[in-house]
C-alpha cells in the first residue's frame, strides 16, 4: 500500500540532516520516492550528507524554518513534509527558551502554513513524550507545535493538506543522548554518569520510528496523533546493559543528580488521550477532538473510562531487566558495530 502511494512523490524534510531526517531519507529512498528536498541550517552538514549519499535524487535547500521563506521555497512540488527540524535539547532549551519557541512554534507554524499554501497531500510533524505534561521549554513548546497542528485541522477542514503528528519517547543512540555516552565512559575506562539510578525512559529505535512517519503520512486524518509504544528501562540498567555488552560486568558508577527540567518518568500518552485513543497494535492513533467552541451543541455522556485508565508512561509501560536491555541494543547497527553482531 504505501509503496504505491510514496512511488514517484516528492517529499521535503525540514531538519532533513540530523539523526532522524536523515534516516528517514535513506528510508525514502529505498521506496521509489521522485525527489527528496532537505531543507536545514548547516551547510556542511549538507556537504556531508551529499557526499554520503550520492543520489540525485536529493535536493539541498539552505534555510531555517524560522524564515517563512525559506520554507515556501524548499517545499515547492512538495507532496509530503516531513517537519523534524527542531530544538530537541533540553538543558539548553532551559536556557535560552524563546530560541525554542521560536524554532519549535513558530517555525512549525510556517512550515505547515507553507506546505498547505504549496498544495501538499500530508505533513507529518514529529513530537516527543516530553510534550506530555510538560515540564521543561523543550517539552512546552513541542506541546505548542501540536496544538499549532491540531488547530490547523481544526481551523481548515477544507484544506488538501492533512496535518498530523507522530510522537516518540527516546530514540536510541541519537547524536549527543546518553548511550554514546556510557559507551564513551566504559571505553575510556571512567565510571558510568547516573543522574538518578530510578528514572525511566522509553527505549526506541530509530528505524522503528520512520514506519510510522511513513503510515501517517498516507493513512492519517486531519490532526491524528499517533503514538509508538515503546518499552522502557531505567537508566541503571541502561548503563549495567551498555557496559556488559562491552565486557565491564560491574563498571563503577557516579550519581551525579538530575539535570536541568529533567522528569523522573516521561509519559507517550495522557490519560485523557488514551480515552480518545484507538489501539492499532504497535501503536495508538488519537483523533482530533473536532468540536467547534460551542460545547452545548454536542452531547456527551459523561467518559466513565477516564476515571479507570492511567496515563501511558515509562514507568507503566514494559520494563526491561539488564538482559532484556542488552537483547533490544543488539538490534542496533551501532551496537553491532562496536561489539562484533556474534556476541
Ligand atoms: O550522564 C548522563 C546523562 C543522561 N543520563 C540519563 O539518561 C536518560 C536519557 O538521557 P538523554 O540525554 O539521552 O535523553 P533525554 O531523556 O534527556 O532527552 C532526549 O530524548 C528526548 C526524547 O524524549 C529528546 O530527543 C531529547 O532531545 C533528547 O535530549 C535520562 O534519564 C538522563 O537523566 C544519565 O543517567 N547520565
Amino acid at each position: 500500500m504505501t509503496s504505491d502511494a510514496m512511488a514517484g512523490a516528492t517529499v521535503a524534510i525540514t531538519g532533513g540532516t540530523g539523526s532522524f531526517g536523515s534516516t528517514m531519507v535513506r528510508h525514502l529512498l529505498t521506496r521509489g520516492v521522485d525527489t527528496v528536498h532537505i531543507l536545514s541550517r548547516d551547510e556542511a552538514k549538507q556537504d556531508d550528507m551529499r557526499k554520503r549519499f550520492s543520489d540525485s535524487r536529493l535536493r539541498f535547500f539552505l534555510g531555517d524554518v524560522r524564515d517563512f521563506d525559506s520554507v515556501a521555497e524548499s517545499f515547492i512540488g512538495a507532496d509530503f513534509v516531513f517537519h523534524a527540524a527542531a530544538l530537541k535539547q533540553v538543558p539548553s532549551c532551559e536556557f535560552f527558551p524563546q530560541q525554542a519557541v521560536k524554532t519549535n512554534v513558530q517555525g512549525s507554524h510556517n512550515v505547515i502554513e507553507a506546505a498547505a499554501a504549496a498544495g501538499a497531500r500530508s505533513v507529518v510533524c514529529l513530537s516527543t513524550d516530553k510534550a506530555v505534561y510538560p515540564v521543561n521549554a523543550m517539552g512546552m513548546s513541542k506541546a505548542l507545535m501540536e496544538k499549532t497542528a491540531q488547530a490547523f485541522a481544526r481551523n481548515n477542514p477544507h484544506s488538501k493538506t492533512t496535518v498530523s503528528i507522530t510522537r516518540y519517547g527516546n530514540v536510541m543512540y541519537s547524536r549527543g543522548s546518553v548511550i554514546p555516552l556510557f559507551v564513551d565512559q566504559i571505553q575510556a575506562g571512567k565510571p558510568l554518569t547516573l543522574t538518578e539510578p530510578t528514572m525511566t525512559r522509553f527505549l526506541m529505535s530509530l528505524q522503528e520510528s520512520v514506519d510510522l512517519v511513513e503510515y501517517a503520512f498516507t493513512h492519517a486524518e486531519p490532526g491524528d496523533l499517533f503514538v509508538r509504544k515503546a518499552p522502557a528501562s531505567t537508566v541503571e540498567v541502561l548503563g549495567r546493559a551498555v557496559a556488559g555488552l562491552l565486557g565491564d560486568e560491574a563498571p563503577e558508577v557516579q550519581v551525579i543528580g538530575t539535570r536541568h527540567g529533567e522528569k523522573l518518568h516521561e509519559t507517550l500518552l495522557s490519560r485523557e488521550e488514551r480515552v480518545k485513543a484507538v489501539d492499532q497494535g504497535d501503536y495508538f492513533r488519537v483523533p482530533l477532538d473536532a468540536r467547534s467552541l460551542e460545547y452545548e451543541l454536542y452531547y456527551e455522556e459523561g467518559e466513565q473510562r477516564e476515571v479507570e485508565l492511567d496515563d501511558y508512561t515509562s514507568e507503566n509501560t514494559e520494563r526491561l531487566d539488564v538482559e532484556a536491555t542488552q537483547k533490544l541494543l543488539r538490534t542496533l547497527p551501532e551496537v553491532r558495530r562496536l561489539i562484533g553482531a556474534d556476541r
